[in-house]
């Protein structure tokens, strides 16, 4: 029987036809290709990927967190960027895209920069320490459920992962849209925060990240 495709399937056998193994520069151009022309998939994407991509190498960090993997698309911008030994922890609930992100993360030649963790941000946060041997975070991708971004991100106060200038990088402030997380953010004298305007990936729709640095 001719099983039913997802979307994430399409999108990785778009990479495995488009894309060169090994050549990060080629899955990102892939999927944004397929997102652009074929199907939509709520990736970052391209327009505010290279506001994501001038924030990381402005960073250049060693541990970085990304909450909400989706199908590895901002995971393969972030990782490609990455100096050597740095690491990158990504968590992903789902595991069908989990299991779609492996793949598209090992096409571009990216896993030994990559740590893919299946399972809920809210249950893992407090085990990074003990079980990564992280000590601080420098870098916080925040792109999963958007009712998650306040509480995981007070967690990660608590659980002791943010240092000073440690940077929390939050997508879809905008479209969907996180007021409870921005109304935090922005009102803590413990963040430094500055909005980055930007549109809905793939369309003329406004959106934006907002970039925070942890004061201690
Ligand atoms: N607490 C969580 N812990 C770990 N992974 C999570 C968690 N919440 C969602 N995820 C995973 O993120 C992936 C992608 N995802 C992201 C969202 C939230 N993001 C959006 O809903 C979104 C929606 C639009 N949109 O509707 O236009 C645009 C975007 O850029 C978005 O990130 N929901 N699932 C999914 O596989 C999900 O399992
Ligand atoms: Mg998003």
């Amino acid at each position: 029987t001719l099983t039913q495709s997802t979307r994430p399937q399409r999108l990785l056998n778009a990479v495995q036809k488009n894309a060169t193994r090994g050549d990060p520069r080629s899955v990102v151009k892939a999927i944004d290709d397929f997102c652009r022309h074929k199907e939509w998939a709520m990736n970052v994407g391209d327009e505010k990927g290279c506001i994501l991509d001038s924030v990381v190498s402005e960073i250049n960090p060693a541990a970085v967190l990304e909450l909400g993997t989706y199908c590895g698309y901002s995971t393969v911008r972030i990782a490609r960027l990455l100096p050597p030994h740095a690491k990158l922890i990504t968590l992903e609930f789902n595991p069908d895209f989990a299991a779609i992100a492996r793949q598209v993360i090992a096409w571009a030649g990216l896993e030994e920069k990559v740590q893919l963790v299946e399972g809920a941000s809210g249950d893992w946060i407090p085990k990074m320490k003990e079980q990564f041997g992280i000590t601080t975070f420098d870098l916080v991708f925040l792109d999963h459920w958007k009712d998650r971004y306040l509480p995981d991100t007070k967690l990660m106060e608590e659980c002791g992962l943010l240092r000073k200038g440690s940077v929390l990088l939050a997508d879809n402030v905008i479209c969907p849209g996180t007021p409870d997380y921005l109304e935090y953010i922005r009102s803590s004298p413990r963040y430094e925060s500055r909005y980055f305007k930007s549109h809905l990936e793939y369309t003329k729709v406004e959106d934006g990240l907002e970039k925070s640095v942890f004061k201690g």
